[in-house]
C-alpha cells in the first residue's frame, strides 16, 4: 500500500458509466481544491471499464483505461477504489478484494449494499479500512452521514422518504396531467429518466434496498432488503390518484422505516415500500418530478427534512467525491471513520402486524342497508372507521371509507371481504394513506 507516501493519495474507479464519467471528470476539474481540502493531490490511477472503445461521457486521461478490474483494485499502491459499476457481481468480489488489500472503498451500490451489506462491512472492519456510501441513497442528498454522525445522539423513531426519482416522476404526471401508469412511464422514459427496463424502479426494488440501508442506519441494526415489505406502483391507476385528489391528497411511492411496539417490550423495525396517499400539506407532496426528499423524526431534534436530486450523473458523483475527500482525510491521519453500528440486533416485524391505515373507495347499490353492511365488514376485521364520505349517482353510489390505524393484515381481510359482497359492485381504489395525524 501508499502506507509511508504522504505525497499523493491514490485512487482507482471502477466502471465509467453515467456517475463514474461525472466522478472522473470532477476529480480533473477539481484537482487544486481536492488537494487544497485532503491535504495532498488526488491522482486518479487507473479507470477500469469494460470495453475500451466505447463512448464516453468525459475523456480520460491516456494510459488510465483498462478492462481488467480485477488487476486494478491489486494494485498495491492504490489507497481508494470508487465502485461505480452497479450490480452484485463483480462489483461485491471487487469491493472485497480491495479491502484485502488494504484499499478504502466508497460506493454507490444500493443493491449489493442491500443484499450483503454485513459482509462487505465486517470485510471493512477486519481490514481496518473505510466503506462509505452516501451516494447510494438519495443521490446527491446528505441523508446517511447525518443518519451516521449527526443524529448518533438522538433516537431515531422513524424515517419516511421519496427516494425513486423515477417513480415519483411518473406518479407527479399522473397527478397533474391526469395521465396513466403507462402513459406517464413512456414520457418519463422518452426524457431518460426511466431505463429501457423499468423493472427495479417501477416495481420498488430500488426504494426497498434505499429503505433497508436507511433502516440499519437509522435503527442500528441490520436490516436487508428481504426484511422490507415491497410493492410497486405499476397497479397505480388514474382513478387512484383522481381518488387521492377528491380527499386533498397526492399518491407518492414512500420508503417507510418504523421503530415499532414489539411484542415483548422491545422495539421492532418494521420497513416497507409501497404507493400511498399523503395530504397535499404534508412536506413530502410538495416534492416534484424526479427530485428525492427524506423526512426524519426523532424524539430530540422533531421533524427534520432533506431535499434535493436523488439521481443523475453529476448529483451523484458529488455524493461519492465527499466520502473521497472524508475517506482520503481519515487515510492521511492514519485513522478510520466510526464503523457500521448494528448493536440494536432488531427483530423485524412481518407487514400483515404493521399497523397501517387504508383508503377504500367502493361503487355500491343505493339503498337501504347498504352503509351498514360496508362498516360491518371493517367491524368484522376490528377496524375502526375515521371517516366515510357518499355520493349518490343514481342507482349506485360511491363510498370513501378512511380507516383508522389497523393490523395491514386486517385491512387487506376487510378488502377481500368487500370484493365478495353481492352490494359492492366494484372496489375502484384501495391505497394506504400515510403522513396524517390519526
Ligand atoms: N445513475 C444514477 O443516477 C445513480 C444514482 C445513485 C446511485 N447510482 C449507482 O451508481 C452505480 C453506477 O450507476 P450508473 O448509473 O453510473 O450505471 P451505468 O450503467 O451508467 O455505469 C456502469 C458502468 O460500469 C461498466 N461496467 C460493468 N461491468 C464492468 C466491469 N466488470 N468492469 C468495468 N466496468 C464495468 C459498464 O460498462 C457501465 O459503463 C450503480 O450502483 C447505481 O445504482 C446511480
Ligand atoms: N433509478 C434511481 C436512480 C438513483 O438510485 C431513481 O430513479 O431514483
Ligand atoms: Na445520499
Amino acid at each position: 500500500m501508499n502506507e509511508g507516501d504522504k505525497r499523493t493519495l491514490k485512487v482507482a474507479v471502477l466502471g465509467c458509466g453515467a456517475v463514474g464519467s461525472q466522478v472522473v471528470r470532477l476529480l480533473a476539474e477539481q484537482h487544486d481544491d481536492m488537494a487544497a481540502r485532503v491535504g495532498v493531490p488526488v491522482e486518479l490511477v487507473g479507470v477500469a471499464v469494460r470495453r475500451l472503445d466505447a463512448p464516453r461521457d468525459v475523456e480520460v486521461p491516456d494510459g488510465l483505461l483498462t478492462t481488467d478490474a480485477a488487476a486494478l483494485v491489486a494494485r498495491d499502491d492504490v489507497d481508494v477504489v470508487v465502485e461505480v459499476i452497479g450490480g452484485i457481481e463483480p462489483a461485491r468480489s471487487l469491493i472485497l478484494s480491495a479491502l484485502e488489500n488494504g484499499a478504502s472503498v466508497v460506493t454507490a451500490n444500493k443493491a449489493l449494499l442491500a443484499e450483503d451489506g454485513p459482509t462487505l462491512f465486517e470485510a471493512a472492519a477486519k481490514a481496518e479500512r473505510d466503506l462509505y456510501y452516501e451516494a447510494a441513497v438519495a443521490g446527491a442528498i446528505p441523508i446517511l452521514r447525518p443518519l451516521r454522525e449527526s443524529l448518533a445522539g438522538d433516537r431515531v423513531t422513524r424515517v419516511l422518504g421519496i427516494v425513486n426519482g423515477t417513480t415519483n416522476f411518473i406518479l407527479d404526471r399522473m397527478d397533474t396531467s391526469g395521465a396513466g401508469f403507462s402513459e406517464a412511464l413512456e414520457e418519463a422514459q422518452e426524457l431518460g429518466y426511466a431505463e429501457a427496463d423499468p423493472t427495479a424502479d417501477v416495481e420498488g426494488f430500488d426504494a426497498a434496498a434505499k429503505a433497508a440501508i436507511l433502516a440499519s442506519l437509522a435503527f442500528h441494526s441490520r436490516v436487508t432488503a428481504a426484511d422490507v415489505h415491497r410493492e410497486g406502483i405499476s397497479e397505480v391507476t388514474a382513478a387512484d390518484v383522481a381518488s387521492a385528489r377528491d380527499m386533498g391528497s397526492v399518491v407518492k411511492l414512500l420508503a417507510i422505516c418504523e421503530l415499532r411496539p414489539g411484542p415483548d417490550g422491545q422495539d421492532v423495525v418494521a420497513a416497507r415500500v409501497h404507493p400511498a396517499m399523503i395530504p397535499r400539506s404534508h412536506p413530502l407532496a410538495s416534492v416534484h418530478e424526479a427530485y428525492n426528499a427524506v423526512f426524519v423524526e426523532s424524539e430530540a431534534a422533531g421533524r427534520l427534512m432533506f431535499y434535493g436530486p436523488g439521481a443523475g450523473g453529476a448529483p451523484t458523483a458529488s455524493a461519492v467525491l465527499g466520502d473521497l475527500v472524508t475517506v482520503a482525510r481519515n487515510r492521511l491521519a492514519g485513522t478510520r471513520g466510526a464503523g457500521e453500528s448494528a448493536y440494536a440486533d432488531r427483530a423485524v416485524q412481518p407487514m400483515g402486524e404493521t399497523r397501517t391505515r387504508y383508503h377504500v373507495a367502493i361503487d355500491v347499490d343505493d339503498r337501504a342497508g347498504v352503509l351498514a353492511a360496508v362498516a360491518n365488514a371493517f367491524a368484522d376485521h376490528d377496524v375502526s372507521i375515521q371517516t366515510v364520505r357518499q355520493e349518490g349517482r343514481g342507482a349506485d353510489a360511491q363510498l370513501v371509507v378512511v380507516s383508522h390505524e389497523a393490523p395491514d393484515a386486517a385491512l387487506s381481510a376487510t378488502v377481500a371481504q368487500l370484493r365478495g359482497m353481492d352490494i359492492v359492485r366494484e372496489v375502484t381504489s384501495v391505497m394506504r394513506v400515510e403522513g396524517d395525524s390519526e
